[in-house]
């Protein structure tokens, strides 16, 4: 597609300062039109009139009130910066009103942002700088993009901006990102970074706020629904919408008026709970609505709330009866941090069709809260949770431990007998944590029970059926036990339908954001302590051994010893693994975790950059050793 070619810039201001009618196409008509409100609040051009700085006080009081969505994009903004520093760039974060309160970027042009001002504390509202990104994305309501002569005032000649506002998933402006740097440096790459930093950020938003809400998934690629690009739209108990993205109201046709006002049913043909009932989790081609065709997928909401689940007896009876797999797509798994969209959906899906799930992981990755969580979100939620770690009891007693057993069955035996793990678990799901470490003799008598249904107490007696969904986690490698006998093959058979396996931290992309939340979850954010860039970089760098369990411990550990108002830095870590972790960052990455992440992200070197926590000039510098 050829770009529109417009008049040159100085003949197009000229003939616009000389009250001259441009031709249509004289200049991008956002800008054309931003400078006509600028002529028309009689602003001159040419004036040296300077705004006056905030004072330290007041933007720390503006930095205070933005604080919340400040923390939590801070360690996505972390990586906008990683990706244009090189390039000679800064990233600019503005409030909605404009006002700058955050620059960090490349030294040199930090030198030059200073010269026109663009530096925190000022204002670059539209009012009061011209036409400007920041100003006019506001003015707007979206992105914009202005080089060099556009920007209204001529001092600001030598400036070239991409920005777009961040909205929250209410349609409240809550600021904007804004990437500025020398005119014939910024490129369209510049504008396509901020605006997938803005979706990152909004999608994490619509996370945080909106999480225990159930959430339809809409976008007219079925590929990228488990991205930060699909359309959201949340609903409460009563199938209300409460909740969007600009995405999703753009599809369907709508706008922010349309939140509260709109029922599940309104927008699709029919409840939430029929939708879900016939398709679960599957990914559809959406029968209704919009102006695109557009495939939807629901996203259960993320605990144990009375809309992530169905509500009524029929909605239930209804979801059993459902094929597991209408008008299912495949659904690609996303790029950036945390689980893939799809690990869950997929674990959901084998667990709604009663084929065990199996969880393969090391240790430490969130095999026991992943089985919690499928747990809370499937259809078995108020039956019980029943979990056995296999590696925990001894040989001799996990048979009576799982089966339970009669009255006087063994020397110690209870007197009124037990009734068994498996029976407990009767109506809801048994976790076996440790799979691999259960004795053979009784991965017999397993395998058994799942095929038959019945389970025999120790000590003979009645057998009883009983009606379980099994999860099964390990982190030793099944199949290789399987081989050298240790495993029995049948019962290998029995469990491993489609096994999931939780990606070790350091493979999971942005742990700086992993770690974000992790410390948000106990209460940082309140207690003003934040991680210094120095820290999130050697842990995006480090091998986390231990995975989750030793990042939560160690930010835990930070907590308690920190005071309120700290920012973390290395110094703050205990020796031995501040040693370790910057001998990480020397160190330079494996070939195939290069490899694999530039596959994840479809060959886009600046999103496997940004997944893998280094900048591009390093990615390509790793590569080009790797010949
Ligand atoms: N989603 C999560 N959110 C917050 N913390 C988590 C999460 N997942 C795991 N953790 C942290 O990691 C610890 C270990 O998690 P979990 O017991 O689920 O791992 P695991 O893979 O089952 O480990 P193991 O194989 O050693 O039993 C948790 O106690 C918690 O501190």
């Amino acid at each position: 597609m050829s770009e529109t070619v417009y008049l040159p810039l100085q003949e197009a201001r000229r003939r616009f300062f000389d009250g001259q009618t441009l031709p249509a196409d004289a200049v991008p008509p956002a800008i054309l039109q931003s400078w006509q409100r600028c002529l028309g609040l009689g602003m001159p051009a040419a004036g040296r009139r300077q705004a006056e700085r905030l004072g330290e006080q007041t933007l720390r009081e503006r930095r205070e009130y933005n604080g919340d969505w400040l923390a939590l994009a801070r360690p996505t903004l972390d990586g906008l910066f990683e990706g244009v520093v090189d390039d000679g760039h800064v990233v600019i974060v503005a409030d909605a009103r404009g006002l700058i309160l955050d620059a960090s970027g490349n030294a040199a042009f930090l030198d030059r942002a200073e010269q026109v001002a663009l530096t925190p504390g000022m204002d670059w509202s539209e009012e009061v700088r011209g036409t400007n990104a920041i100003g006019t994305a506001l003015a707007l309501g979206g992105s914009v993009r202005v080089r060099g002569g556009e920007h209204y005032l001529e001092r600001n000649r030598s400036l070239s901006c991409t920005a777009r506002t961040l909205v929250d998933p209410l349609g409240q402006t809550l600021g904007v990102i804004d990437v500025s740097g020398l005119p014939r440096r910024l490129g369209d790459g510049h504008g396509q970074l901020v605006e997938a930093t803005v979706r990152l950020i909004e999608q994490q938003l619509f996370g945080q706020r909106f999480g225990r809400h159930d959430t339809l998934l809409v976008h007219p690629d079925p590929t990228q629904l488990g991205t930060p690009r699909a359309g959201r739209l949340a609903f409460d108990e009563a199938e209300r919408l409460v909740a969007a993205n600009r995405q999703a109201l753009g599809w369907l046709g709508l706008d922010w008026s349309a939140l509260q006002q709109h029922r599940f049913a309104d927008l699709f043909g029919e409840s939430l709970g029929h939708w879900r009932a016939r398709y679960g989790v599957g990914t559809i081609l959406l029968p209704h609505g919009g102006r695109l065709p557009l495939s939807a997928r629901l996203l259960p909401a993320a605990s144990a709330t009375p809309a992530a689940r169905p509500r009524s007896v029929a909605d239930r009876e209804a979801v059993a009866k459902a094929p597991a797999t209408a008008a299912v797509l495949p659904v690609q798994p996303q790029c950036e941090a945390g689980l893939p969209d799809e690990l869950s959906t997929r674990a959901l899906r084998l667990f709604e069709a009663d084929i065990p799930v199996l969880l393969q992981g090391e240790t430490g990755v969130g095999k026991d809260r992943f089985a919690r969580w499928l747990h809370q979100a499937s259809s078995r939620t108020r039956g019980p949770f029943v979990a056995v770690n296999c590696a925990a009891i001894p040989d001799g007693l996990i048979e009576a431990e799982l089966f339970g057993y009669e009255e006087g069955a063994f020397t110690g035996a209870r007197r009124q007998g037990s009734r068994g793990r498996l029976r407990e678990a009767h109506g809801g799901v048994l976790f076996l944590d440790e799979i691999g470490d259960m004795p053979l003799a009784l991965q017999a008598r397993l395998l058994r029970v799942l095929q038959d249904r019945l389970v025999t107490p120790l000590g003979g007696g009645t057998s009883h059926s009983v009606d379980l969904r099994l999860i099964c986690a390990t982190h030793r490698p099944l199949k290789r036990l399987v081989e050298q006998e240790a495993f029995r093959a049948d019962l290998y058979y029995r469990l491993c339908h489609y096994p999931l396996r939780l990606p070790p931290l350091r493979e999971r992309g942005d742990v700086a954001a992993i770690a974000q939340q992790l410390l948000d979850a106990r209460g940082a954010r309140s207690r003003d302590i934040s991680l210094a860039p120095a820290l999130l970089q050697a842990m995006r760098r480090y091998a986390w051994p231990g995975n989750l369990r030793e990042l939560d411990n160690l930010l835990a550990t930070l907590l308690a010893l920190a005071d309120d108002g700290n920012t973390l830095t290395l110094d703050h870590l205990p020796e031995e693994l501040r040693e370790d972790m910057l001998r990480d960052e020397a160190k330079p990455l494996d070939d195939s975790l290069l490899e694999q992440a530039l596959a994840r992200c479809g060959g886009n070197v600046s999103a496997a950059a940004r997944a893998l926590g280094i900048s591009r000039s390093t990615l390509y510098r790793q590569r080009r050793r790797a010949g």
